[in-house]
């Protein structure tokens, strides 16, 4: 099986899928990662040298050509193509629900992020235009803004307990 999580940038993507790889016994991939290992360069230097244009197209590259089971930590802007959310929708996908004002504080001195520079007012824009398209692509969302990453790693492993007995009772 495969679980994606979805969120912004900060939303704890990466910091959940580590508990939960353990919770679950399944090996994460970070799939940011795995598109710079494959191009031999770094997502910012990608931005600045091809465009992010050229970036969403390695990301479809990627859910294109993924094979194993496992957890994907998935980039933050991975919703904003159609064509994604339907690769996404061959595993089960949950939506790390975390508030504006939670992200900034968990962001506040981060640099290495390319698409966290610039205005307020643009990344909140942003944050605003996503939200709904995560949403829409959820099977199921978590509140995680108070909650620590073994909690939402917890609570995740419930919920694909009962994702699974809702399919096996199905059967029946
Ligand atoms: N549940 C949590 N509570 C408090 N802080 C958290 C929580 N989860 C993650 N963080 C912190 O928030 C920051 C961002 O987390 P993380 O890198 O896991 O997010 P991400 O969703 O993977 O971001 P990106 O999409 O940019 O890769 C880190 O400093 C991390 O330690
Ligand atoms: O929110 C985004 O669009 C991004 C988030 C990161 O995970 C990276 O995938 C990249 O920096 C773009
Ligand atoms: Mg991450």
């Amino acid at each position: 099986m495969k679980i994606f999580l979805i969120g912004f940038m900060g939303s704890g993507k990466s910091t959940v899928a580590g508990h939960l790889s353990k919770e679950i016994n399944l090996p994460y991939i970070e799939m940011d990662q795995q598109i710079e290992e494959r191009e031999g360069m770094k997502i910012s230097a990608m931005f600045e040298q091809f465009g992010e244009k050229y970036f969403r197209e390695m990301e479809t590259k990627f859910l294109e050509t993924l094979k194993e089971d496992a957890i994907i930590s998935t980039g933050g802007g991975v919703v904003v193509k159609t064509e994604n959310i339907s690769h996404l929708k061959k595993g089960f996908v949950v939506f790390l629900d975390v508030s504006w004002e939670e992200i900034c504080s968990r962001l506040e001195n981060d640099t290495d992020r390319p698409l966290w520079r610039g205005e307020d007012s643009e990344k909140k824009k942003r944050y605003e235009i996503r939200l709904p398209l995560y949403k829409s692509a959820a099977d199921t969302i978590i509140h995680a803004d108070t909650k620590t990453p073994q909690q939402i790693a917890r609570e995740i492993a419930g919920r694909l307990k009962q994702e699974h007995r809702g399919h096996t009772n199905h059967k029946e």
